[in-house]
């Protein structure tokens, strides 16, 4: 079932259209990755969907309610970080989280929250005097607090050090093994890689992309070469499924192309039996397949 629809979504701000038509949906229970260049709209969309910005146009559900029609539903079932926030430079970080707790009928234990966050060793420090990792760390607690059904991340790990990183990680992963669907907002490929079920890229006002990391992966290719042992037919391997391109240097041969073209290409020399030396796979990771989708260069 998808906790999320958003369909035809727009959003202007004066003369600028944003967002051009944004559609895209998320299941329970996954985590979701938009990405997206800075200014491509993506803290926009997610505003709209969370009711804290008006649209312009266009549906968007949250567990079947209209965040603008059916704010206050909304905001009992939802979490959000967001991206720059702040809170009262003195209030200490317990008093934060039991504040907000008091909020809601059934909120998590801060202390747990705290515990799994990381901030255990804070709960006493004033807001002002946080590093910026544990501000950071603090507001994810506070969007959690209220046991929501969808949590909305925004720049996890921005400013964390890799330790705390791959706690949050974790924790993140525990927040989805609970039945909590999050939306991650982020430009860290490794961090979606790692975390993301789908991602869908933002680009030009338009979703242009939208899959698992390995889809998302598998439309930009990867390349095999190798130095066969025998005569080896090139036409061949150029009618392999998802085989683009077919070249011979010296005795190597290189073959390029998309999908699963590695299989493709492996498993066409094992059926020759075909014995190969210097066997080389370079498989596009995530973020060639970002920058090919959003025109940057490889
Ligand atoms: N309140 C606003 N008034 C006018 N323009 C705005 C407003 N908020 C955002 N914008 C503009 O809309 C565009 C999209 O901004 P948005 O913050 O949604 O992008 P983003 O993809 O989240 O960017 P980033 O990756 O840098 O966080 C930008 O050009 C931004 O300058």
């Amino acid at each position: 079932m998808a906790v999320i629809e958003v369909s035809g979504l727009r959003k202007s701000y004066g003369a600028v259209e944003v967002l051009r038509g944004v559609s895209f949906a998320v299941e329970r229970g996954e985590v979701f990755g938009l990405l997206g260049p800075n200014g491509a709209g993506k803290s926009t969309a997610v505003e709209c969907v969370e009711g804290l910005r008006r649209r312009d146009g266009g549906r968007v559900r949250v567990l079947g309610l209209d965040p603008e029609r059916d704010g206050a539903a909304v905001r009992r079932v939802v979490g959000v970080q967001l991206q720059q926030a702040r809170l009262q430079e003195r209030i200490r970080v317990r008093e934060a989280l039991e504040l907000y707790a008091s909020f809601y009928d059934d909120p998590c234990d801060p202390g747990e929250l705290l515990e799994e966050w990381g901030l255990a060793g804070q709960a006493g420090v004033r807001f002002g005097r946080l590093s910026g990792g544990q501000q950071q760390r603090l507001f994810v607690a506070l969007a959690l607090v209220g046991r929501p059904r969808v949590v909305f991340l925004d720049e996890l790990t921005t400013g964390l050090d890799p330790q705390a990183r791959r706690a949050a990680w974790d924790a993140v992963r525990r927040v989805r093994d609970a039945g909590v669907t999050v939306v991650l907002v982020s430009h860290a490929m490794e961090e979606v890689a790692a975390l993301c079920d789908r991602a869908a890229v933002l680009h030009g006002g338009r979703i242009v992309a939208c899959g698992s990391p390995q889809e998302l992966v598998a439309g930009v290719g990867a390349t095999v070469s190798f130095r066969p042992s025998g005569p080896l037919d090139e036409a061949v391997l150029a009618a392999l499924p998802g085989v683009r391109r077919v070249s011979r240097e010296g005795g190597t041969v290189t073959v390029s192309g998309v999908g699963a073209v590695v299989d493709e290409v492996t498993g066409h020399l094992a059926r020759l039996g075909m014995v190969v030396t210097g066997l080389r796979i370079e498989q596009a990771g995530l973020e060639d397949a970002y920058l090919a989708l959003v025109g940057g260069a490889r």
